[in-house]
């Protein structure tokens, strides 16, 4: 068997030419969104995602606001600067960039966030209503890599009602909030979230007909301990000699249906779900 490819790169693609439309009838209407960004220092990855976001806004007809702030900003200027985007009429979602450096509480920033403009749907408030609403719509942003994950799924066709789901990595980016979202009706997965406590992983990958790995360790998910014929979505990233690797050995593509490139997958299709938060953000002000 050799797995079928997730392919995000297309999906995003796909995604972004919808939201190109959805831009251009917001911008009949006068309404012209705007997505910021606040990166604290010069990691050069997390300066290469804020690019990726900006040239992703100039794309699909968005403006963006760029904040670029040193190393050593306090976390009284980071507030700041937190405050203003909260102000700013031309700025109708942001996001802070993370991670932050370590002497900046990340939970303090993304409270001070307006939820209202909230991009990244990482705010409290956000993550809140994904606790409290199971059945509506969601009407408030969803985090943008659980996001990403779920409609590389139903974009290509995979229905998870009654999988059984199992998500390695507890962060609060990713791991936790994807079983909120995958355990919502329209979903209806069932969910186990393992972490660096669980003491049965290899069980619990024996029986997962799908499974998220989003725990940051290179390649930890090898080709036999997982079900033939599972779904594997490679969410966690680290570098290998330089190397973007993900936490799926690519030999497990022989045993599983379906399998998520990492570069490739889930990455494009967290930036896409950013410009859809925005764009959504936007259109019910407009409503
Ligand atoms: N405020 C946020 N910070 C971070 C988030 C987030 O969603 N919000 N997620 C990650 C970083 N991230 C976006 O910010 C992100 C990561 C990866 C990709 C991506 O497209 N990756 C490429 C490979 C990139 C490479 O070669 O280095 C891929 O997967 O194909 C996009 C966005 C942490 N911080």
């Amino acid at each position: 068997m050799t797995a079928q490819i997730l392919d995000g790169k297309a999906t995003a693609k796909q995604i972004k030419q919808e939201l190109t439309q959805r831009v251009a009838a917001l911008q009949e209407r006068g309404i012209t969104p705007g997505l910021g960004t606040i990166l604290v220092g010069d990691d050069p990855a997390s300066a290469w995602y804020v690019r990726g976001k900006h040239r992703d806004c100039a794309e699909v007809g968005l403006e963006s606001i760029r904040v670029d702030l040193p190393e050593q900003t306090t976390q009284e200027e980071l507030l700041a600067k937190v405050r203003e985007l909260n102000e700013d009429p031309a700025c109708t979602g942001y996001i802070v960039q993370l991670p932050l450096p370590k002497h900046i509480d990340q939970d303090v920033i993304l409270e001070a966030m307006d939820p209202a403009k909230d991009a990244d749907g990482l705010h409290p408030m956000n993550l809140g209503r994904l606790v409290a609403n199971v059945n509506k719509p969601l009407t408030s942003p969803a985090p943008c890599t659980p996001a990403g994950c779920v409609e590389l799924l139903s974009r290509h066709g995979l229905d998870l009602k009654g999988k059984h789901v199992l998500v390695i990595g507890r962060g609060v980016t990713i791991g936790r909030p994807v079983g909120l979202l995958l355990t919502r009706r329209d979903v209806n997965a069932t969910v186990t979230l393992a972490h660096t406590g669980t003491t049965n992983l290899p069980e619990l990958l024996a029986q997962a007909d799908v499974v998220i790995a989003a725990a940051g360790q290179a390649h930890m998910v090898k080709a036999d301990a997982i079900k033939p014929g599972a779904i594997l979505l490679d969410v966690g990233v680290s570098r290998v000699d330089g190397k973007v690797t993900g936490d799926i050995d690519p030999d497990a593509a022989q045993h599983a249906s379906w399998i998520s490139p990492n570069p490739g997958g889930v990455g494009p299709m967290t930036r896409a779900m950013l410009l859809a938060n925005v764009v959504e953000t936007a259109e019910r002000q407009a409503s």
